[in-house]
């Protein structure tokens, strides 16, 4: 079988609509009810083959992705070039539009993209659950990249089930200077509530995924990390309050933050409110997204030099 010349993989960023955290584990993670919604904000990942294992990025924040083995997209070759006995000789380019260290799991997706983007490239025909399985290795929200759509995460997030989302939900993201880091986040939320318990997955907010109805679902988004990620950058109010006097349904630090998230009514009123949040100077920048969004897509495998697809015909399959 002919090997495509290149593979790339279009990824989405997150945000948490519900986030119930309980307390640390003996293992230092918390028992989470994540539910997970996919927005369409993404980072590609494109995997050509090279010499040794090689990472370059692109896009506004490229500067602030580290290019060594500690790149979850890199990590994400070596585990399935070691559970298939290859060497993981692959050049990575990511280009990137999901914020750095922003709550909405941007190394994440670029871990889901590259194993997907090296399991096309090298044919090693890894099942879903296996890809599942090294997704989980790489972080709680790999899994989650992966799959897309909507999903509740149990566990430490990893453990995904799908939920179905009866419509479109229009989003307003607003990035801020610098990011905050997730043990930092989580171990304030340890400082904060010491009495954290058991989480559980809020069934009205289900439903309004399910009903696709904004005005249900602002009444329902949670999240437990927002205080701790307040605490560490109080200007997140400022940014809050902003997004609320603009007309957002309701507003919300995206996972760890410092992103915040603001639900519109439709996408006419998305685009008010992220003009209205540009101007307020209370963020970096302001941006649309819609949800639900699918996970790590296949967008292009470009036929290698000389093959029948590069010549311009192929066999019928
Ligand atoms: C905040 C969220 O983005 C919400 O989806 C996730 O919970 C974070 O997921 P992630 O970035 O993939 O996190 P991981 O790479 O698995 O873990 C990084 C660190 O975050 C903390 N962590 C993460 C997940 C979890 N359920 N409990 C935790 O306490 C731990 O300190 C861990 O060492
Ligand atoms: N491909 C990658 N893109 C961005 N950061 C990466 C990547 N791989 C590793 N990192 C490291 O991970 C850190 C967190 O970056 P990331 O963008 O994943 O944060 P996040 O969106 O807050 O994550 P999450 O929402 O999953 O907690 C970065 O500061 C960086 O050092």
């Amino acid at each position: 079988m002919t090997r495509p010349a290149a593979v790339t993989v279009r990824v989405p960023a997150k945000v948490n609509v519900q986030l119930a955290v309980g307390p640390a584990r003996p293992d230092g993670f918390h028992d989470l009810a994540n539910v997970f919604l996919a927005v369409g904000l993404y980072d590609e990942v494109t995997a050509a083959p090279a010499d040794s294992l090689r990472i370059t990025c692109a896009g506004p924040d490229a500067d602030k992705v580290p290019l060594d083995r500690t790149n979850l997209a890199a990590r994400a070759a070596e585990l399935l070039a070691a559970r298939y006995g290859l060497a993981p000789d692959v050049h990575l380019h990511i280009a990137k539009d999901i914020p750095v260290a922003g709550g909405m799991a941007g190394g994440s997706a670029d871990g889901a993209a590259a194993l997907v983007a090296c399991d096309a490239l090298w044919g090693t025909g890894a099942s879903r659950a296996e890809l599942l399985d090294i997704c989980a290795e790489l972080g709680s929200d790999v899994p989650f990249s992966l799959v897309g759509g909507a999903a509740l995460g149990t566990g430490r997030g990893e453990k995904l089930s799908s939920l179905d989302v009866g419509g479109t939900f229009h989003w307003v993201f607003a990035a801020a200077d610098g990011g905050l880091s997730t043990p930092a986040v989580y171990r304030e939320f340890d400082r904060l509530t010491p009495g954290a318990v058991a989480p559980e997955a809020d069934e009205a907010l289900l439903a309004a995924l399910r009903a696709g109805d904004p005005f249900a679902l602002a009444g329902a988004l949670a999240n437990d990390l927002q205080p701790a990620a307040v605490s560490l950058r109080p200007s997140l109010t400022d940014t809050l309050a902003a997004g609320t006097a603009a007309g957002a349904l309701a507003s919300l630090v995206s996972g760890s933050g410092p992103t915040t998230a603001f639900l519109a009514e439709g996408e006419e009123s998305a685009r008010r409110i992220a003009e209205a949040l540009t101007a307020s100077g209370t963020c970096r920048s302001a941006r649309v997204a819609a949800s639900p969004a699918p996970g790590a897509t296949v967008l292009a495998a470009s036929p290698a030099p000389g093959s029948p697809a590069d010549l311009g015909w192929a066999p019928t399959p």
